[in-house]
Parts: structure tokens; sequence; C-alpha cells
């Protein structure tokens, strides 16, 4: 069946987090309506964008895009922007079932509020039941403007964007006005009694089994999610299911989703905290909150907690995280294609902290990525000459000197570039993520790593440089979760293998939003021959002659 959805993107004033600021909705609403399909539909959306001055493009998170890759919404890659006034249908089908996300891919717009949930429901029985289900959509949110942040971040010297002001559940979060007020803010932009920053209740029937879909769509933090007194099997991850685990609370990056079982078998006369924690980097924001309540309790379903809301584990303890991410394993009875047992060709990325002309940039193996302004896949398909750097960039990193992880790098400087990697149709390939020091001493952060168009097998992950002989013979080549989006933890790197099989282009980046606009990312060409024909919309801002009009 088709599943329609019509939506028109506009600037309204929100209170996400009770203070006031200009977000771009969906609708009218941040998060924007919630995607239900099911397994094999056909989702159309048509898109009006009404933010007058404003382009705009929406991703599809961890939708493959298998024979319509002009639909994945990444503008620069597979389309151009929608201009202001502009109607523009994406049209995919959900091929997979599982737990996904939507969101802008424009400059930094994703920040600005247009993202949401899309729920594929199964064709086939699941290896878990449930009797109920709840959708967790956690963000992080600034009181800047997204314009703000990007002028920030390309300044010299770099005005960082510096930690949340909140974070939200579902859209909701509280920040405390009065504190505001204090800062010297003006107390009218904040309003404690908003709706739209209503303490978000979550309803349970006591003795049953809920199944929770988590989606991550931060702008930067790594968040670690708990419900207060309530254990959580994790069952599913990115659209695939996951050899059943225990957590007490669950480490969730940007661009991940997760299911998890929860049963609700606690005294129901009393409410628990939903908490998210930001992790990985030095928190200085609260923690964001909503209540699970009982049904037939004493309590009123919106009455607080009478605890304290929990506050997750040690925000740098990352042997913690790196556990998880290895217990995060495909189920047995559901193995996906298997890996591949070799790769044809391996890609090491080297993450590291650059400058260039005075500015922070992201480069991988001192390349810095910046998008063309002819969309790869219009240049590629049509054989537009001259649109984007056409050397293809390095496969590995200058090791000779045996680069050192762990230090600041003697020589900091990097290039631009808006090449891209050229994969052989069909063949398997490797990316290992090498974590790095940053600039600064003593310092490497954890890097979601979003691929468009694949699910990959998450082959393996450690700690400190990667050895090309050594490292591979230990690669988990059994039971390998697939995902869209995995972690590189701080000074660790991270195996994962595909298969270039989906004609088209697609964009592999940091999710974090400040950082793929610094640089951090790739794209990759496979199968372009294969390509169909491209829709007129995809390439409004490409002139007949091949330039930009
Ligand atoms: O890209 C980044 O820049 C800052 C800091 O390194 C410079 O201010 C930071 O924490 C990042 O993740």
């Amino acid at each position: 069946k088709t599943v329609h959805e019509k939506w028109d993107i506009s600037y309204h004033f929100k209170s996400p987090d009770c203070v006031r600021k200009l977000a771009v909705t969906v609708n009218g609403g941040t998060p924007g309506p919630t995607i239900r399909a099911a397994q094999g539909d056909t989702v159309v959306v048509t898109v009006k964008n009404s933010l007058m001055t404003e382009n705009v493009a929406i991703h599809w998170h961890g939708i493959r895009q298998i024979g319509t890759p002009w639909a994945d919404g990444t503008e620069g890659v597979t389309q151009c922007p929608i201009l202001p006034g502009e109607t523009f249908e994406y049209r995919f089908v959900v091929d997979r079932p599982g737990t996904y996300m939507y969101h802008a891919h424009y400059g930094m717009q994703r920040s600005a509020g247009l993202n949401g949930m899309i729920i594929v429901s199964p064709a086939e029985p699941e290896p878990f039941s449930y009797d109920g289900e709840h959708d967790v959509f956690l963000n992080d949110w600034w009181h800047k403007s997204t314009y703000e942040q990007a002028a920030g971040l390309a300044s010299v010297p770099i005005e960082w964007v510096g930690e949340p002001k909140s974070l939200l559940i579902n859209g909701r979060g509280r920040f405390n006005c009065s504190a505001l007020a204090a800062s010297g803010g003006a107390a009218a932009a904040c309003n404690a009694t908003s709706p739209d920053c209503a303490v978000q209740v979550f309803a349970v029937v006591p003795g049953r089994t809920y199944r929770f879909r988590i989606g991550s769509v931060t702008s930067l933090s790594a968040l670690n999610f708990e419900i207060e007194g309530h254990p959580m099997t994790v069952v599913e991850a990115d659209g695939h299911y996951v050899k059943p685990f225990v957590v007490k609370n669950l480490n969730i990056y940007s661009g991940e989703t997760y299911s998890v079982l929860i049963k609700a078998d606690q005294d129901p006369n009393r409410n628990y905290w939903l908490a998210s924690n930001v992790v990985s980097r030095k928190p200085s924001t609260p923690t964001g909150t909503a209540v699970l309540s009982y049904y037939g309790g004493r309590s009123s379903p919106r009455a607080l907690p009478p605890t304290a809301a929990p506050t997750g584990p040690a925000w740098n303890d990352t042997a913690y995280r790196i556990a998880q991410s290895q217990a995060t394993v495909s189920h047995p009875a559901h193995v996906h294609p298997p890996p591949p047992p070799r790769a044809d060709r391996t890609i090491l990325l080297l993450n590291s902290q650059n400058k260039i002309d005075g500015r922070i940039k992201w480069a991988l193996n001192n390349v810095s990525f910046v998008l063309p302004h002819v969309p790869y896949l219009v240049s590629l398909k049509h054989g537009l000459r001259g649109t984007f750097d056409e050397r293809p960039p390095p496969e590995t990193y200058d090791n000779s000197t045996g680069y050192d992880v762990y230090g600041v790098q003697p020589n900091p400087n990097a290039t631009t570039s808006d090449g891209l990697y050229r994969l052989a149709f069909g063949s398997v390939v490797d990316v290992v993520l090498q974590n790095a020091n940053m600039l600064a001493p003593n310092n490497s952060e954890t890097h979601p790593w979003h691929l468009h168009g694949h699910d990959f097998w998450v082959l393996g992950y450690g700690v400190g440089r990667y050895d090309p002989v050594a490292h591979p013979a230990a690669y988990n080549l059994k039971d390998p979760i697939m995902k869209n989006t995995v972690a590189v933890h701080p000074y660790g790197w991270t195996a994962l293998r595909f298969r270039a099989d989906n004609p088209g282009v697609w964009a592999f980046h940091c999710h974090i939003e400040a950082h793929f606009f610094m640089g951090m990312g790739v794209a990759f060409e496979e199968g372009i021959d294969r390509v169909g024909q491209l829709p007129e919309e995809v390439m409004r801002c490409v002139s007949k002659k091949g330039g930009r009009h």
C-alpha cells in the first residue's frame, strides 16, 4: 500500500524547553509527525517549503532507498535543495521493518527542529513479543539560532556551539526560567507553563510488557537513557534484531535507534523517571526527564516521582560504553545475510581535528569534506565535468613515522576537497574509522558515523591504533549486528563492512551536526550507470549546460 504525507515546512515560535525560539516545523510541529508504515509500503511525502528565505532537504535516516537514490534527501549529494515556495515529492519503499528517523539534511538545519520518527511494522513475526508500545525521541537543544551556531563555527577563532541548554524527550524539556532571568536573559522568553514544555507522560498497565522505540537525533550529545527502576532488554538496533541483553541504562549516539522491552512490574502507586543524560563530553546540561506512570495507581499521572532523576553512568567511563557496543550483536535466529568473509577494498579513515586558514576543521586522512554545488548524483549520472574534484581522496593516512593517536599532531594542516570515493559495483568494502587526539592535548571525542543507502556489519571495536594485520583476524564474522550508524570511541577504532550494491551516491559522515559542517564526512559512488532516470525536481539548480543556475 501507499502511505501519503503532505507536509508544510515553516518557521514557528516554539518553546520546547519553555524558552521561546524560532523552530523549523513540519505542519507546525517539532518533532514532526511520526510516519507509520508497513514493510514493503511505498511512502510518498509531498514537501512544500514555506520557509520563505531558506532552502530545505529531508533525509530518511536508515531507509536504504534501493532504486530511488534521488529520494535520499541529502543536499549536494543526491539533490538540489528545495527552494522557498517549491514543492518536492519524496517517494520511496520502506523495505525493512524497524525504527527509523527523518531529519533535515541541509546545512545545520536539522538542529533547528525539522526531525521525526519513522516506524515500519514487520511483515513477519518478530523474535520477541510485547503488549504495548511507546516511542521515545531524544534530542538536545540550544537557544542560539542555527545561523549563529554556523557562523560561530566558521569564525576565527572558533565560537564553538557549546553544550546544549536542554535535553528533549519527544520534543519537550524544561529549562530553569529563574536561572535564565538571573543570567540576564529575557525572562519573558521563558514560560514554565507553556504547553510546549509540559511533562511528557508514558502510561503503562501493571504487569504488561512494553516495547520502547528509542531514537536519538541529537546535534551533538551522546546520551544515556534510563527508565528508573525498569531494566531494559535491548531487542532492536537500527532496524535489526539484537541478541537480547539487559541493561540498567542505554547509551545511544546521534543517528542510532533501539527498541527495548520493559516489564511494568514495579509499585504502581508512584511514578518513575525517564532520564536522558549526556555522556562522553563533560556535561553541563541538566538531565532531560519524562514520567512513567501506572494506570490504576494512586499517583496522579503528571506527578513528579518522589526520587531524584537518574544521573546515568560517569560521563567519561568509555569502557562502559564500549562494553555495550560490543554486546550489541545479531539475534541468532534472525541472521541477516552473513558478512562476506573478506573485503575487496579497505578504506582506513583517520578522524582528526585540523586547521585550515586558521579555522578549526575535521578531516579524514587530512582531507576536510565540502559539498559540491552540483549534486554528485546529477554530475555523475549526466556525465558533467568540472563540478567537483575528480581526484579520489586518500585510502589511508600517512603512518610511515608511526602516527601517535594519543598525541597532538605537530602539523595540524589539512586541505579541503569535494572529491568522492568510487566503489566497484557489488564489491565488499571495509571502512575502518581511526580516532585520534584533537588539537588540544588529552582529548578525543566520540563520533557517531552514519552511512546512507546501506546497512553495514559492525566487525569490531578497539582501543588505540588499528593494526591492519592483527586486528582483522579478530573481527566478528559470526554474529555481527547490522547498523546504519556506529560510534568510534575516544582514541579507538571501529571496523565495518558493507556491500556496494545500491546504485547511487551516498554520504558517510559524523552525525554530529557541527562536525559534518566542519568537514567530517565522505561520499561514496557505486553503480552510477545502473541508476534510473533522475526526476527533474532533484536537478533544479543545475543548468542544461552542466553548470549551476
Ligand atoms: O569540533 C569541536 O570543536 C570543539 C573544540 O575542540 C574547539 O572549541 C569541540 O569540543 C569539538 O567537538
